[in-house]
């Protein structure tokens, strides 16, 4: 983890700088470092404790700024090297756009703070006009660098989840998900609902259409689901033509009148090219039902063998009922 990393590496920094201005009675600089310490080392307990990396992360870089202007308004120019690493640092704890504002407001107070009289923190003018224009282009690069890398870090992240032709998320993160689902079941009662949905007889089609066609319906049947589902339900695509929908914060008999709209939806509104309709079926459990996630995604299956081996176009409910 990212704060994990500059935290540490930033309080063994500071360490023996605290050590050494404490020998040289500088207490105002060994206060603001041992301030950054400890912040390093709230952060890094926060984002620990909550898997959040943004705030603490927010929080870090605040500190270091302010402190990095407090060190520089005492120390005077001896301190201005140690802008330059607090800039890359910055782009490694917060989003490339919010570390470019925070190091714009640090160099603006550092300027203000030099153009107002109130600190010899530069040797001339010539020497301020340096330091701006270092820090600027500094601060440009590191931020283009960091943008093209949050970018390819984002296709990144999207061509490792999302199926590219239906635009479902793929399975990857698909065990995680149920199984949170679960433990909320478990700590909250909160119950939430699995269909598993296969098109029935896909091969036909397939091989009647071609597999030109049958892409094109598999493309078209998201945008349709999503229509139907709220925003927060995802859709999981778990085979070929078999998809895994999630509903959070359902119980079993609203799940069945939700799959029923689907299978409604599709049946209506997803036709092959020559008006002939496309029939689902679909089988559903909820957590209340499963002794575990596999379990819970077993009975569906089984429901949805059921509805297949009944003739098809049909919801079909797991009989599984957990006992504790
Ligand atoms: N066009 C297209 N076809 C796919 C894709 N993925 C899987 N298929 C096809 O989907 C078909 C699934 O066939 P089966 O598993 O026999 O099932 P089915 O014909 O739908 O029959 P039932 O499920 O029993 O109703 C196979 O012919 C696969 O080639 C895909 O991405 N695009």
């Amino acid at each position: 983890m990212m704060v994990t990393l500059v935290g540490v590496l930033a309080s063994c920094t500071l360490v023996p700088f605290v050590l050494y201005r404490l020998v040289s009675e500088d207490y105002l600089v060994a206060t603001v470092d041992l301030l950054l310490i400890s912040t390093c080392t709230l952060s890094v307990k926060w984002a620990w404790r909550t898997g959040d990396t943004e705030r603490p992360g927010l929080m870090m870089a605040l500190a270091f700024c302010i402190g990095a202007v407090t060190v520089v308004y005492k120390l005077g120019s001896d301190a201005l090297y140690w802008i330059y690493p607090l800039m890359v640092f910055l782009f490694f704890l917060v989003a490339p756009l919010k570390a470019l504002w925070l190091l714009l407001s640090m160099l603006t107070a550092i300027a203000l703070l030099y153009l107002s009289n109130q600190s010899h923190i530069f040797a001339s003018a010539f020497q301020f006009v340096v330091f701006i224009a270092t820090t600027l282009i500094t601060c440009v690069f590191a931020y283009i660098f960091a943008y093209r890398t949050h970018v390819q870090r984002n296709e990144l992240r999207t061509l490792a989840t999302i199926d590219p032709l239906t635009g479902a998320r793929n399975r990857h993160h698909l065990s995680d998900e149920l199984s949170g689902a679960m433990q909320r079941y478990r700590t909250s009662g909160n119950d939430s609902g699995l269909m598993l949905l296969d098109l029935d007889h896909f091969k036909s089609i397939n091989d009647q259409y071609g597999h030109q066609t049958g892409d094109q319906i598999l493309a078209q049947l998201i945008p349709l689901l999503r229509q139907m589902l709220r925003q927060q339900d995802q859709i999981y695509r778990y085979g070929g033509e078999e998809f895994v929908i999630l509903v959070q914060g359902i119980q079993l008999a609203d799940l069945h009148q939700l799959a029923e709209k689907i299978r409604h939806g599709i049946w209506q509104q997803l036709t092959l090219p020559d008006e002939k309709t496309i029939t689902t079926s679909i089988g559903i459990a909820c957590t209340s039902q499963a002794r575990d996630w596999p379990h819970w995604l077993q009975l569906a299956d089984q429901a949805l063998y059921q509805a297949k081996h009944q003739g098809r176009n049909k919801v079909m409910l797991a009989e599984n009922t957990v006992t504790t």
